[in-house]
Formats: C-alpha cells, structure tokens, sequence
C-alpha cells in the first residue's frame, strides 16, 4: 500500500503554506517528517490524511485520488494520529481505543468477538491493559497518547500517519512507541521533532522548511551537520555509527566557536 503527494500546494488564512510538495512513502516504510517549527509538517499530514484538500496537487493512495474515495473507505485504510488528538471525557480507555474499530462496523457487520481481541491487542501493545477500565480524564498525557496510539492500530489501517507521536512520552515510552511503530507491518509517516529518533528508526527522512522539501533520503544522507545549522540553526556533528546509521550531538550555544574544519569534518 502506498501514498503520494504529488505538488500539493496550500494555503490557509491568507498564508501559503506549503509550496509544490511531492513525496512518496513505500509500502511498509517508516517515512519521518522533520522540520522546524512553522515549517508545514503538520498542514502535510493533514492533507495526506485527507482532512484538507490541497489547492493545487493531488494526494494518491495506492494511485487512486484520495479525494475521489468515501470518508469511510479513507478511515477504513487510513489512520490518524493528531498532535493535539483529545477524546470526549466520559469514556474509559478501552473504550477510546474501541473507538478505532468504527470505520470497520456497519449493519452487516456488528461488533463482534474479533473486534475484542483486536482491542486488547492494541492495549496489550502500549502496555495499558492494566489501566482499560479508567476513565479517560484520569489519565496523564503520556497515557492518553498511548491510547490515541492504540487506537490508531485497532483501526486495523494499511497507512499510519502519526504527527509528533512522542509528544509527552518519557523517553522509556518514547523509544518504545517508535519501536512499536517500526515493527508493524505497516506503512507509516511519522512527523517527528527529535533527529535522534528520526535516525534510528526512519528508513527516510523528509526534511521540511519553509512549507517545501529541502532534502529527502535515508537519515545519514539527510541529516549533516550542514543542513542542521542552516535549517535548525543550531551547531552539531553528525556522528556516522559505520553501520549506515548515525546520531547527532549537539553543541551548547555559548561554547566558542568550533575550529575551522569541524563541522566539515562532522558532516
Ligand atoms: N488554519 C491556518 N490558518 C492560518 N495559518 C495556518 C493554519 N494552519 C497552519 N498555519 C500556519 O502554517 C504554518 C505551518 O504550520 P504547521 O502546523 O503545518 O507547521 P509544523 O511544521 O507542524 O509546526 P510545529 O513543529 O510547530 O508543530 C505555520 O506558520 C502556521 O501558523
């Protein structure tokens, strides 16, 4: 299953915001979204999500226009996970993931004893088995962001778009959730703002700045220490691991200034 964005451009509030993006996610890759703040991350996944409709450019999910497809259809093969995601308050956590199965349910197909197993899989997966009974405004962030995780997989989707997935995970909860997501046997597109993260577990990175795509490749290619100060503005060496991979480190603002050759060096 694949999605592709083909020159999608839009605006918002009189802004335009992204500007002519094209990309595409292959079938069982982890593709990170990265970019500063402002840079259009957010507006991209909601245009490949199918919640806002480009300007101009069109979204393909498996070659077929995404806006020519039912809302149902989208929800059925699409899932979503909001960064500022909530859930009406009244609900345990269980029935927040439950939530998931929707798209899945109709007359002629009820809830039924697979849609449990499913849902205890997706709570088993988080690790919130043992909280499924607790009512939704009794969780912490970290909590009700395992649960909008674990909802998306009940939903059973061929893509998974997650937009800063980690936002208040524990860096125990963070890696795990990445690692989770990377072991799935799914598509996914993953806005993240740790570089770190996006080099362990992305198989590509696109980097965003400006509303467009400044680079996109595997992690190492991305990721110099180049691209980091023009785009981030910050100093740091890109330390390649000999295995392809590589982790970045950054260096304190008021440190002098590195010695000629260090970020060539470092890149
Ligand atoms: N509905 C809107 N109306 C006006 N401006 C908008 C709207 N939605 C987004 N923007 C602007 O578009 C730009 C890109 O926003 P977006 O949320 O896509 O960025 P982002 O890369 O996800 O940022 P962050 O890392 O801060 O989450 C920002 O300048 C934002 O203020």
């Amino acid at each position: 299953m694949s999605l592709s964005a083909h020159k999608l451009s839009w605006s918002a509030g009189g802004a335009s915001i992204l500007h002519g993006v094209s990309l595409g996610v292959r079938p069982g890759e982890l593709l990170g979204i990265i970019g500063p703040n402002g840079s259009g991350k957010t507006s991209l996944m909601s245009l490949l999500a199918g919640i806002r409709r480009p300007q101009s450019g069109e979204v393909l999910l498996s070659g077929q226009p995404l806006h020519g497809l039912a809302r149902r259809e989208v929800a059925r093969r699409i899932a979503l996970v909001e960064q500022q995601a909530e859930t009406a308050e009244r609900i345990t956590a269980r029935q927040a993931v439950e939530l998931g199965r929707t798209p899945h349910l109709g007359a002629f197909s009820p809830w039924s004893g697979k849609d449990d197993i499913i849902v205890d899989q997706a709570l088993e997966e988080v690790a919130m088995t043992g909280l499924a009974g607790r009512l939704w405004h009794t969780l912490s962030g970290g909590e009700r962001q395992r649960l909008h995780i674990a909802r998306a997989l009940a939903q059973q989707p061929e893509i998974l778009l997650l937009d800063e997935p980690t936002n208040h995970l524990d860096i125990g909860h963070q890696i795990g959730l990445l690692h989770l997501v990377h072991r799935q046997n799914l598509t996914v597109v993953a806005a993240l703002h740790d570089l770190n993260h996006a080099a362990m577990f992305c198989d590509r990175v696109a980097l965003m700045q400006a509303g467009r795509i400044e680079a996109i490749g595997p992690p190492a290619e991305v990721l110099t220490a180049a691209r980091i100060q023009s785009v981030f503005g910050v100093t740091a060496e890109v330390v390649r691991d000999g295995t392809g991979g590589c982790f970045i480190r950054y260096r304190h603002p008021d440190l002098p200034a590195p010695r000629p050759g260090w970020i060539a060096a470092a890149s």
